[in-house]
């Protein structure tokens, strides 16, 4: 049999892939039943359902891991077509002789996963589709190793006959897979921030770092994949508003990918079961582990002191 962390993701492909469509339903059939969590803060049916299936899923094939969810459910039954089963076998075949020994003998305790059902809430109720991702993020011993960030809604402008959707993964040591691989443009610096959700703090650490062009976009799962797609030269985000589970998967296919994401200050995030759930440091992603420092140094000093360590 594969080893614990191949099957987890294969299986994670496949269960974001059935939540992805739960996603795409939902807003097909118009009533996406909002509502408030908090300041600017909300939660549709879609955010719902896809986590049941994600949560009921992975619980059926994985019953001794710890999996959490972004968002609090009552424990009613799952219906039966949301259980999702299958096993991607085009992951069980990258990953046959790449996986680090570190990983082959990975055991069900040191497993944390952390799931986004929908990332990009806001701008999902508004129609930015493409911003929306759904996002399963697996944590050995605290630090993220592997990843899904599945895109309900790429290619949903290019015409009819475009596959819609699509699955981007990866491993540490293995690699990342599902997206084109480019560099970002040489002789520019175009910054990608949150579009919903900015403050004064967040506008002052964009615009310390210089950039040419700033991409104010939706969801953390999207504006790590604009960075590993060669469409961002950083994420920055100085606030304390994302939460694991928006940044475990992006971390491990950024980190797989050769980039990096941390917070501000430079800290790895960890992702223990005990951990508080905020990124209290904010959040910087590169897509190169030695352009991640520049930016480091940029970040107002102001900022920083604002912004706790996680
Ligand atoms: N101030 C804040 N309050 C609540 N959630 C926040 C937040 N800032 C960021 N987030 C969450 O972090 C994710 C990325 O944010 P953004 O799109 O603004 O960059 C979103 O995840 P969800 O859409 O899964 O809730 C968003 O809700
Ligand atoms: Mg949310
Ligand atoms: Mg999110
Ligand atoms: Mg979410």
């Amino acid at each position: 049999m594969e080893p614990l962390i191949t099957r987890l993701v294969a299986t994670s492909v496949s269960i974001a892939n059935r939540a992805g469509r739960i996603v795409r339903d939902i807003l097909s059939k118009g009533d996406l039943g909002i509502v408030e969590k908090g300041k600017n803060d909300y939660q549709t049916e879609a955010d719902r359902s896809a986590q049941r299936c994600i949560l009921a899923s992975l619980h059926k094939a994985f019953p001794k891991v710890s999996v959490f969810g972004e968002e609090e459910l009552d424990s009613r039954p799952v219906p039966q077509e949301w259980i999702e089963t299958t096993v991607n076998e085009e992951v069980i075949k990258t990953t046959a002789n790449k996986l680090p020994d570190t990983l082959k003998a990975v055991k069900d305790e040191d497993i944390c996963i952390w799931v986004d059902p929908l990332d990009g809430t806001a701008e999902y109720t508004q129609g930015l589709l493409d911003h929306v991702t759904v996002l399963i993020g697996i944590a050995v011993k605290g630090r993220s190793v592997a990843g899904v960030v599945y895109q309900p809604y790429y290619n949903y402008q290019a015409g009819q006959d475009a596959t819609l959707g699509r699955s981007i993964w990866g491993i540490i040591g293995v690699g990342t897979f599902g997206h084109q691989a480019n560099k970002p443009p040489e002789g520019q610096n175009i910054i990608t921030t949150t579009r919903s959700h900015s403050t004064r703090a967040v506008v002052l650490a964009v615009d310390a770092c210089e950039p040419t062009e700033v991409l104010r976009v939706g969801g953390a799962g999207h504006k790590v994949l604009l960075i590993l797609e060669g469409k961002a030269h950083a994420y920055v985000f100085a606030s304390p508003g994302c939460k694991k589970w928006d940044t475990c998967a992006p971390e491990a296919i950024l980190h797989a990918a050769g980039g990096k994401l941390t917070d501000i200050h430079g800290n790895d995030f960890t992702y223990e079961p005990t951990v508080q759930r905020r990124n209290t440091g904010g959040v910087l992603g590169t897509p190169r582990a030695e352009d991640h420092k520049w930016y480091l140094d940029h970040i107002p000093q102001e900022v920083r002191e604002a912004l706790p360590i996680s």
